[in-house]
């Protein structure tokens, strides 16, 4: 499980090592692990030209240690310092490296030009944890001289919200982050995911210690994970020795519509995904028989663990809805089902919505939903008091209390239609197999990313490819 940490529990946890370690030693681990990312990406040393952009902090810092172990190494590495304060003891190691310092905006360095605009890679050490969003002018003027460069960004891409994952103003937009001790909200969260590019991280021993909740400040707070293969194949339902269909739980589908029968089948094929013992559907007569031919498994309305509800639903979906909710069982709510959501109030369910269904249940604009991900999908958790799947590229899941998890699975073609109608069908089969609906939405989001990515390593996709792809995914996670 990758867990996000704040900024603030990253400095208590440093503290606690600082105390036992000798100085500067945790800026050498630090800068030791980005060194080796840097030459790992250029994939040679010698003769290669490596800028490095250096604030007035420790993040400078980390990049002019690595800037040392470059050089040593036969890459030409030039450093702007865009501050006249940075590391001093890193400025001096790099110097005697061989490497070259151009100081930063004023007399001096007009005396000493930069060498070249052209550099085979730029590592970012303008800000890390300790910046607040935004760039300088300084660095703003520096990152378009350097255009098209690919960057690496060392911890965090300058500019960046680091414990919210917003973005406001300039910032970095990195090919590679190189990250320490633990993962922040950056890292996961949309917007300022996209800006990270891959993200590396690389343990320099610190620990935490209790809650996480512990130091958080905000009101709409908690944890934030990303769940890994391992959390997923270990939270995976797998059916018993002595299992038969009802123990492994039945899972309904009240989607689709005349108009939109195709809803109906894709949301079916997420549910037949097998992870459940049996598939019902209960929707309209035309769509039944266009379900039953495709998947001769799926039988009629009858009693179910979880219902899925609302995808292609038309409009139907308030009967839908009132009927799935008099049941009292979980379930998901999709689509023409959300504007129905308030109904659910105090059964375990699933709401899935997109940027722009939680802008109309939120009452807010799709691009505020878009700019604060986390935050929207928190607030519908707790206005809606259910799960909150909220379905993007990296698709955030949010409790009522404010706990979170991030999907980072996935790929752009996903971007799909009929793609949400699947992904509605998985998570009812994983609430109809026991899940609870924070971990079926989760490793619901999570397996129909990496089904999407295995589907698509064939070519452009369709919903239903992503559906056919399942099973192998979860294969590959327990075994056949
Ligand atoms: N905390 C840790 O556990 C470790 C931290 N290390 C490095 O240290 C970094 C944190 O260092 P610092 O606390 O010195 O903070 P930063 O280097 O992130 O920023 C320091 C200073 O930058 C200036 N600044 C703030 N916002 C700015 C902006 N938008 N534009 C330009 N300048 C701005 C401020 O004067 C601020 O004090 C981490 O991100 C990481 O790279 C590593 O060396 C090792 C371990
Ligand atoms: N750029 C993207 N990268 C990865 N996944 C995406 C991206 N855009 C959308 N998705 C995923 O694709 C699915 C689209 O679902 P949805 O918006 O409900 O479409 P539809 O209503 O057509 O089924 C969601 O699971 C969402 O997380
Ligand atoms: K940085």
């Amino acid at each position: 499980m990758i867990r996000a940490h704040t900024v603030e529990q990253v400095r208590a946890a440093e503290d606690d090592l600082l105390a036992r370690l000798p100085e500067g030693a945790l800026m050498q681990r630090a800068a030791a692990g980005l060194g080796y990312a840097v030459l790992d990406l250029l994939g040679s040393a010698y003769g290669r030209r490596v800028l490095l952009l250096v604030g007035s902090g420790d993040n400078g810092g980390d990049a002019l240690y690595a800037g040392v172990l470059l050089a040593r190494r036969g890459v030409q590495v030039e450093a702007w310092l865009l501050s006249d304060t940075a590391h001093s003891g890193g400025v001096a190691a790099l110097r005697a490296a061989g490497g070259r310092v151009v100081p930063a905006p004023g007399a001096e360095a007009d005396a000493q030009r930069p060498s070249r605009d052209r550099f085979d890679l730029v590592v970012d050490g303008i800000v890390g944890i300790g910046g607040r969003p935004g760039l300088r002018p300084e660095a703003v003027a520096a990152l378009a001289r350097v255009a098209g460069t690919p960057v690496v960004a060392v911890d965090t891409p300058s500019g960046v919200d680091v414990d919210t994952g917003r973005v406001d103003g300039p910032h970095v937009t990195a090919d590679l982050t190189v990250t320490f001790g633990t993962h922040k909200a950056c890292h996961l969260l949309d917007p300022a995911a996209r800006a990270c590019g891959a993200v590396q991280l690389v343990d320099i021993g610190l620990g935490f210690r209790g809650s996480q909740a512990r130091t958080s400040t905000t009101e709409f707070s908690g944890p934030i994970e990303a769940l890994q293969a391992a959390d997923v194949a270990a939270l995976l339902p797998r059916p018993a020795p002595d299992a038969h269909k009802y123990t492994r739980g039945v899972v309904g589908v009240r989607a689709g519509s005349a108009a939109y029968p195709g809803a109906a089948l894709l949301s079916v094929a997420g549910a037949a995904s097998g992870l459940a013992g049996m598939v019902r559907y209960d929707g309209d007569p035309a769509a039944a028989d266009l379900v039953r031919a495709a998947h001769p498994e799926v039988v009629g309305p009858g009693r179910v663990q979880a219902w899925v509800v609302g995808s292609g639903s038309d409009a139907g979906a308030e009967d839908a809805v009132r009927r799935s909710v008099a049941d009292g069982v979980p379930m998901v709510v999709d689509a023409d089902a959300l504007a129905f959501a308030g109904t659910t109030r105090g059964r375990p369910a699933v709401l899935t919505p997109h940027a722009g269904e939680l802008a109309r249940m939120l009452d807010v604009e799709r691009a505020d939903v878009e700019a604060r991900w986390l935050e929207h999908a928190r607030l519908a958790a707790r206005r809606y008091d259910a799960v909150v799947l909220l379905k993007g590229r990296h698709s955030v899941v949010a409790r009522p209390d404010g706990r979170a998890r991030v999907t980072t699975t996935g790929t752009p073609w996903l971007a799909t239609a009929g793609a949400g109608d699947v992904l509605g069908g998985l998570v009812g089969a994983l609430l109809a197999a026991g899940l609870d609906p924070f971990d079926a939405a989760s490793v619901g989001s999570w397996l129909h990313g990496a089904a999407a990515t295995l589907a698509a390593q064939r070519g452009p996709i369709v919903a239903g490819d992503v559906a056919a792809a399942l099973p192998a995914v979860v294969a590959a996670l327990v075994g056949p």
